[in-house]
């Protein structure tokens, strides 16, 4: 795969983002190693419109991270986009592949943490240095009154982004968090393979959660959210 930077709106992190130390370095790092894959902060993927914003972690190596988009090629991807056709939330075949013509519908994912972090753990100052790449995409989408968080870690990244205070939303696989503005954050289990092999997550209670989000966005969107 050949990656050329396009051109990226102002929400999004710049290619050579410097502002995380260790992050950086392994990028550099990987980039030596893997030189056709992406290694570089990932964008969001979606509609600019989208009314649903799920918020993952960050890139997993194999997936985002080669591909340059959120959660494809990964297996945390296989079970998200499956959901999210079945949802009627995609148009077009996953492929795993950023050229696979997949569009979100309603939908868009943006990742808590834009650089691959080694063994999958970003660490809390990094988490803190992301958040504008969190909170500037958020601000730019007019329609977006309910957000589903995959995790702990995007829980409280989504809770700070969306001004709500953490003592008040503990995380739990099908919370529901109202934010100061009316905003809805609903939590999930992160779709990743270690939750899904041992079953704490199964693809009928990850349906659950986008069953919910649905039927939410049909009660409050005849109510003034912003
Ligand atoms: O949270 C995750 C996991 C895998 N891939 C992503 O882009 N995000």
């Amino acid at each position: 795969m050949e990656f050329a930077p396009s051109p990226l709106p102002a929400t999004e992190p710049p290619h050579d983002c410097p502002r995380c130390p260790r992050l950086v370095a392994f990028r550099e790092e990987l980039r030596g190693e893997f030189p056709g894959w992406w290694n570089a902060p990932v964008p969001a993927f979606g509609e600019p419109n989208a009314w649903l914003g799920i918020v993952g972690l960050a890139p997993g190596k194999h997936g985002a991270n080669r591909t340059g988009r959120p959660f494809t090629g990964d297996y945390a991807g296989d079970l998200l986009f499956a959901t999210l056709a079945k949802f009627g939330l995609s148009e077009g075949v996953y492929a795993a592949k950023p050229d696979d013509g997949l569009k979100l519908t309603g939908a868009i994912l943006i990742n808590a943490v834009r650089c691959l972090p080694p063994a999958n753990k970003p660490t809390p100052e990094e988490i803190r240095t992301c958040r504008p790449f969190l909170e500037a995409p958020v601000a730019a989408l007019p329609q977006a009154r309910i957000f589903i968080a995959l995790g702990q870690i995007a829980h409280q990244s989504a809770v700070k982004t969306l001004g709500g205070r953490l003592p008040k939303c503990t995380f739990g696989h099908l919370a529901e968090h109202r934010m100061p503005d009316g905003r809805i954050l609903i939590d999930s289990y992160h779709c990743s393979r270690y939750n899904t092999n041992t079953r704490r997550l199964t693809p009928e209670m990850f349906e659950a959660v986008f069953a919910r989000a649905i039927e939410l966005r049909d009660q409050t969107s005849s109510t003034s959210l912003p």
